[in-house]
């Protein structure tokens, strides 16, 4: 069998395309703009692509992006002040800090200082809660990416057995969670897990979250799953840097029914979710209804 290859590329197209009409919508009828504030502190190239691409891409949608990069010594005191004032900002709906943070930052803290109303990442407390408990929250992008790609490949979701690969509170929890919320038979698994390839052979529905480059083999893959790779990892091969997954896309695609490749899968899903969140936030934050097709 040779896998559906799930375009991620493409599918992020169609939901910045959602999100611009509805940012045009809001802006006609209510004469509101959705504005983002993205905070780097330090200078990592990987991040600086990143916040790059996201502050273009929100202005391509129509949204307003303000972006705020501070030096690597940046005390905390000084950056919960710079949040305090974007929490009090009429114009800024959402509010991304960029993980990970530099080591004398308490990441926690930082995130837990933001106003949970524009924390478009889901990764305040009260949003890991709410979601948790299945209440209305701000979904994390990277799983809201991946979820809604296996909506769109499978169609309801139901009883199929889930396989988290990765526990992490950005990716593996919450992707777990989504997938509990979808009635799936979820399974985490992680460093302790024993036998992992036996584990993911259960999978109808396997995502890889480890940050191990082309762990996942076809081996750990059941004959026609659906596979999501989330990682992105930057690998020297044939004297080039290559991005690859967590997944060994080769043999993983000869098994499976359907996979994303990387790159072109859930990065740029990750980058439209969170536009989606944007104009979610700044619906909810004025009493307006939910965007169409862009939550939970
Ligand atoms: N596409 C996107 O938009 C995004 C991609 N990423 C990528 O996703 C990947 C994961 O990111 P993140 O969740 O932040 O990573 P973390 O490092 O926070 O978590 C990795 C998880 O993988 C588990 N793990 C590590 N080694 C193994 C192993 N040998 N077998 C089984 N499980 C293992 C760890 O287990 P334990 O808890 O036991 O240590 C941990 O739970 C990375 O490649 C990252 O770059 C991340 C965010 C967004
Ligand atoms: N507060 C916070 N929120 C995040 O969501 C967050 C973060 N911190 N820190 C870093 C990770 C990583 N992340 C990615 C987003 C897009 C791509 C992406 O678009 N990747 C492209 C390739 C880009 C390239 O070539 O480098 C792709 O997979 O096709 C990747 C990774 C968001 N993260």
């Amino acid at each position: 069998m040779t896998a559906t290859v799930i375009d991620g590329k493409a599918f992020a197209a169609r939901v910045r395309g959602q999100v611009a009409e509805q940012v045009a919508r809001l802006k006609a009828e209510h004469g509101l703009v959705p504005g983002l504030a993205v905070v780097l502190v330090g200078e990592d190239p990987a991040s600086q692509v990143y916040v790059g691409a996201k502050g273009k891409q929100t202005v391509e949608v129509g949204m307003i992006s303000v972006e705020h990069k501070l030096p690597v010594d940046t005390s905390e005191a000084d950056l919960l002040a710079l949040i305090a004032a974007l929490n009090a900002d009429a114009k800024i709906h959402g509010i991304l800090v960029q993980l990970p943070l530099p080591s004398h930052l308490n990441s926690d803290l930082v995130i837990n200082s933001i106003d949970p109303a524009k924390d478009v990442d889901g990764f305040h407390i009260s949003n890991v809660g709410l979601l948790g408990t299945g209440q209305k929250a701000m979904v994390p992008c990277t799983p809201l990416g991946c979820l809604m790609m296996l909506r769109a490949h499978l169609g309801k979701l139901s009883g199929l057995n889930a396989v988290v690969v990765g526990r992490s509170n950005i990716v593996g929890k919450p992707m777990a969670q989504l997938l509990l919320g979808e009635s799936c038979t979820v399974t985490i698994a992680h460093s302790r897990t024993r036998d992992l390839a036996a584990v993911c052979r259960g999978a109808d529905i396997l995502v890889a979250a480890v940050g191990r480059p082309e762990m996942i083999t076809g081996d750990y893959v059941k004959p026609g799953a659906t596979v999501i790779d989330v990682g992105i990892n930057r690998i020297q091969r044939d004297g080039k840097t290559r991005l690859v997954g967590d997944v060994d896309y080769a043999s993983a695609a000869a098994v499976a029914g359907a996979i994303t490749p990387v790159p072109g899968g859930v990065g740029p899903m990750t980058i439209a979710c969170l536009l989606a969140n944007t104009l979610t936030a700044c619906c909810r934050e004025n009493g307006l209804p939910e965007p169409v097709g862009l939550t939970v």
